[in-house]
This record gives C-alpha cells, structure tokens and sequence, in this order.
C-alpha cells in the first residue's frame, strides 16, 4: 500500500493546532479545514489531467482539466470538517456519505449510513477521515466504496496509527494513504497517542449518539 506522510511545516502547524488540547471547535475546524487542503492539494498531483484548446484574450492556449472527478466521501462525523475544503479544491467532484460509529467498549465500527453511488467501476474516490486508529473505520468505508467496483481509493487523514495503517495494507483493497502524521500507537482506549483526542467531540461536541 502506497503510503504519502506530508511533512510541510505548513501541514505540522495546523496539526498542532489540532493537537493542542487548548483549542477549542472554532480553533481546531479553521485548522483542520486548512490541513485539508493542503492534504488535497498533496494528495492530487498526480490525477489524471487533459489537455484542451482555449483562447486567451492574446493568443491561443492550451487548458488543463480533471479527466475523471473524482468522488469525495466523508466518513461522518469527523470527516464532514474536511468535505468543504476538499470539495472547493475539486469543484468538480461528486460527494457521498458514510457514516460510522466506532463502538466505546469494541472499538468496532457501527454503519448508521451508506449514501454512495451505486455503481463505482472507473470512478476514482477519495475518503476523508481524519483519524485511522485501529482502522475498523476506514476499513469498513473502503470494502463498501470496493464492493461497488472502485479499483482506486485514496483515505486522506490527518492523523494515523501503525495498527490502523498495517489493517489497511493487509486488507488488499486497492487503497493508498495521505496523512499529516503517523503516531506512535494506540492506548488502551484504541485512541492515537500522542493523538488529538476524538475529532468527531472536538468539532461538533461530545454527547450520547444511539
Ligand atoms: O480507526 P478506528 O479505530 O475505527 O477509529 C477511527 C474512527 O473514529 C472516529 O470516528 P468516531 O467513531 O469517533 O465517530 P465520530 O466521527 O462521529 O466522532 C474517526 O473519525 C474514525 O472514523
Ligand atoms: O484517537 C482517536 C481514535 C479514534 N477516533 C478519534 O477521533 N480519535
Ligand atoms: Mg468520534
């Protein structure tokens, strides 16, 4: 599996903001919705371009366009803080939903939406979360977006454990990863350490979700 860790003084900025445990929503959204971007930029060097004929007010020219948007999906709840940024970065793109739950005692995840295309053969899709802990999430995310017949999926993620990134390699799902930071591991909690705590309760608050 294709692993990209950004290392940007630019990206490592926000990601402190994001791992001080004195910043609060306001502070940590601003930031993470800036990671995103530069996550996205980073993540999409590579995407398939075409070239096209356009006139310039003084001359003929040749234009660039994304040959094949992509799909964006946002993994609820953390990941919605990320869809704005990647979606004016790749106007162009469609976006999707899944949501997911991770279980406090199993730490597995419980699907509570699957809003998706039905049909993904050729389409490139790009997943954002910006925690991979155990990678139950992720994981979960991508057999669904595979099951439909994606053969290319990027997660981007601001944050990721070892564990999380072994279980996504080992799953043989055609997937690579963009991250700001692979952390040293996991508590006993399944939370990343040094981590920035829960992502979804930092953004939108913490409370009871059946
Ligand atoms: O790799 P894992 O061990 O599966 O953990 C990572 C998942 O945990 C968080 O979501 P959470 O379940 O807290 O939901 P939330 O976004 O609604 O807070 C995070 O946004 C990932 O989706
Ligand atoms: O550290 C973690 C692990 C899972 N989910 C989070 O939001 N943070
Ligand atoms: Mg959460």
């Amino acid at each position: 599996m294709d692993v990209h860790v950004v290392e940007h003084p630019l990206a490592a900025s926000r990601l402190t903001v994001m791992r001080d445990q004195r910043s609060d929503s306001v502070a940590f959204r601003a930031a993470l919705h800036e990671l995103t971007t530069l996550l996205v930029y980073e993540a999409t060097r590579d995407i398939a371009a075409e070239r096209f004929d356009i006139r310039t007010p003084v001359a003929p020219a040749v234009g660039v366009r994304l040959a094949n948007p992509p799909l964006l999906v946002p993994v609820l709840r953390a990941g919605l803080g990320m869809a704005d940024a990647a979606h004016a970065l790749l106007p162009e793109a469609t976006m999707g939903f899944v949501g997911l739950a991770r279980d406090e005692e199993t730490h597995q995840p419980r699907a509570y939406m699957e809003s998706l295309p039905e049909d993904l053969t050729g389409r490139h899709v790009i997943v954002l979360d910006p925690m991979v802990a155990t990678g139950g999430s992720l994981l979960r995310c991508c057999e669904m977006i595979a099951e439909r017949g994606c053969g290319d999926i990027t997660v981007i993620c601001a944050l990721a454990a070892p564990d999380g990134m072994r279980k996504l390699s080992e799953s043989g799902l055609p997937l690579r990863v963009v991250t700001g930071s692979v952390d040293e591991g996991l508590n006993e909690d399944a939370y990343i350490v040094p981590g920035l705590g829960d992502a979804g309760d930092r953004q939108f608050g913490q409370y009871r979700r059946y």
